[in-house]
């Protein structure tokens, strides 16, 4: 059939760069604020995994200067391994090249395509072209180009290429003029490197904002990230298309190698006891399998009993940076209760593993007339942007919090409540709702485990909650009978005319609580704290006391000691001292460890996040512009 001239004049292939030239928003450049928060995002996570790949301990620079009212230059800077000079101008110039989408491991880029889009961005905004410098270790000189795309092939416009020499070890920099608009608040860059560095405790982050200032984010851990493990694909919940791919483009000769080298967790008796309940033969060809052998095969994958997938290619945060997610966003507030970080084990994704861990915070001077705040987190990057379109705010608003105590209409929604609920989902190829991954796809599965991880701290949360009633009745027992007890015995003693009988162990007999109060004397250049601890309880009781002093000068790791073997009726004396004058003396918070909190009075039980330090920002002087 020939084809008419309007109709070859209408048809027209377009390189995938065109494409996103027309459709940028889908890769997140929208507004001039989101748009310079993507070209950002791009080239940190990048850094970050360059490093992490390569077991350095990241050192890296954001600096955004203004050019003209609403043209900015973003440069970012690291130590990471470099990029070879060939490679350059196809990391950079070219869109769908990357090192990560043809190996299955758990990074924050996944698709080749970030860091030109932002090149393509700026470009597109301001008709300049980036700057990269890049060295690899052991070379004598950088290599600088100045390059575009060329949207209409999709390859690199190369405008310059030159040696240089770069006082550094290894590194790469890259600098982007675009049009923007530098905001900030809770979708901000700076927020951004704020969740950045509590997700990535070893890393070193000068932060240069366009008034110059400088923070510095400091480095909390000394030791690089270890590489996360490639793996191969997980046999469960791999689709048709998904094994018709992997048969075509196998290097082997027979299906039972097909199962032994190309998948996960299939051992070679498995794949003998697969292939035999599918009905295919050992040698037939990968390529040759039809379709209806692809379902029998899928279907024998779900009858034989297959190890769980790998966990070891997963890298968690881990309890501690959990508690310091949370702290970060509730500062200086005190919640009343920390439940414990729930960490999932790991489930799987269209083969691919993946798992989800949280925590949670309640009460205390939280803002409790709002929704509950979400924190999300995807493969260690802060998820900012759409939360509504996510699975982790979709599993929230289908969990039922009301039977947990949170406020919830109709108890579906986003609860109500003053609570900080944190979630990271973490593993190899996660779904995103597009490519600008601000937003997890709503994956039954993915959903399932949020809502699992939910479960279990709203289960804790409720038992908190009814801890909580029982101490207020407890507490107010024990105020009226120590106020009551001795006054009784006073009087009895009185009209008896008999001396008044001790009066502790009939308090313990009633109230079956250890009691801690202080006293105070300030002296002239220091004020003394003593603590008693009497046990008003028919048995021995061992704890460890901690005291939070409002101000003074508290040692790092924070004052505590342990009360052993207190015996009913006894009381203990334990004392610090505080240098200075305190005229304001709001009261030692006193908290404990080691004993139900039901039994004790005048403190609370040792909140996680004790001896957690937030983010250390360090704010540098302005600079002026040179
Ligand atoms: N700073 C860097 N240091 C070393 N290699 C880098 C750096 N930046 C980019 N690369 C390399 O360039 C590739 C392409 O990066 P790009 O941002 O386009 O995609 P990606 O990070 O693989 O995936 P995504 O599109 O999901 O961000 C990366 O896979 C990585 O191999």
């Amino acid at each position: 059939m020939v084809r008419n001239r309007d109709t070859q004049d209408r048809f027209k292939e377009i390189s995938i760069s065109e494409f996103f030239e027309k459709n940028k928003h889908i890769l997140g450049f929208d507004s001039p604020q989101k748009s310079m928060f993507m070209v950002v995002k791009e080239a940190l996570d990048n850094s970050l995994d360059a490093c992490e790949e390569n077991s350095i301990l990241p050192d890296i620079s954001v600096s955004i200067r203004k050019d003209h009212t609403d043209q900015y230059t973003v440069t970012v800077e690291d130590n990471g391994p470099g990029i070879n000079r060939q490679e350059i101008p196809k990391v950079f110039g070219q869109l769908l090249y990357g090192s990560r989408f043809h190996r299955l491991r758990q990074t924050r880029g996944q698709q080749g395509i970030g860091i030109t889009a932002a090149i393509l961005y700026g470009q597109i905004t301001t008709g300049k072209v980036s700057n990269v410098k890049s060295k690899i270790a052991g070379d004598e000189v950088a290599f600088e180009f100045r390059l575009g795309i060329n949207v209409k092939d999709n390859t690199a416009n190369i405008v310059e290429e030159k040696p240089v020499i770069w006082n550094r070890v290894s590194g790469t920099s890259v600098s982007i003029p675009l049009r923007g608009k530098y905001q900030v608040g809770r979708q901000s860059i700076f927020e951004y490197l704020k969740e950045t560095a509590v997700s990535n405790p070893n890393m070193q982050l000068l932060f240069t904002d366009p008034d110059n200032r400088k923070y510095i984010f400091n480095r909390a851990l000394e030791v690089p990230s270890k590489p996360s493990v490639p793996v191969k694909p997980y046999p469960l919940g791999l689709e048709m298309g998904e094994v018709q791919s992997m048969a075509k483009e196998s290097h082997e000769k027979s299906m039972w190698s097909f199962l032994t080298s190309d998948f996960n967790r299939i051992s070679r008796n498995l794949a003998s006891e697969i292939l035999k309940l599918a009905g295919i033969e050992e040698n037939k060809d990968p390529r040759q399998i039809t379709l209806h052998e692809i379902s029998a095969l899928r279907e024998a994958f779900t009858k034989v009993k297959m190890m769980p997938p790998p966990t070891d290619c997963l890298s968690p945060l881990g309890e501690e940076f959990i508690i310091k997610g949370l702290k970060n966003v509730y500062e200086d507030h005190h919640p009343s209760f920390y439940c414990r970080p729930v960490i999932r084990k790991a489930s799987v994704y269209n083969g691919n593993p993946f798992a989800v861990e949280a925590g949670l915070v309640y009460g205390g001077d939280i803002r409790g007339d709002d929704q509950v705040r979400i924190v999300r987190y995807a493969n260690k990057v802060p998820l900012l942007y759409q939360p509504g379109a996510c699975a982790i705010t979709r599993a929230i608003s289908e969990t039922d919090w009301r039977s947990y105590g949170l406020e919830q209409r109709q108890g579906t929604g986003i609860p109500f409540g003053p609570a900080i609920i944190f979630v990271h989902v973490y593993g190899v190829r996660l779904p995103y709702t597009s490519e600008s991954k601000e937003a997890i796809a709503n994956v039954e599965a993915i959903m399932e485990e949020i809502k699992l991880a939910m479960k279990i701290m709203g289960r804790s949360l409720k038992s908190f909650m009814n801890k909580k009633d029982k101490r207020q009745k407890i507490n107010e027992k024990f105020r009226l009978v120590q106020s009551l007890i001795p006054e009784i015995a006073r009087k009895a003693a009185s009209i008896v005319n008999e001396d008044q009988p001790a009066v502790g162990p009939i308090i313990s007999k009633i109230a079956n609580v250890v009691f801690i109060k202080e006293n105070t004397v300030q002296r002239d250049d220091s004020m003394e704290i003593e603590v008693e601890i009497i046990n008003y309880s028919g048995e021995e009781r061992s704890f460890t006391l901690y005291a939070s002093p409002p101000t003074g000068d508290v040692p790092e790791e924070g004052i505590s000691w342990n009360i052993d073997n207190l015996l009913p009726s006894e009381s203990r004396k334990v004392s610090f001292t505080m240098k200075g004058k305190f005229i304001d003396y709001a009261g030692t918070d006193y908290y404990f460890k080691g004993i139900d909190p039901v039994y004790v009075q005048g403190g609370e039980l040792l909140p996680s996040d004790w001896n957690v330090k937030s983010v250390k920002i360090e704010e540098g002087e302005t600079q002026d512009e040179q």
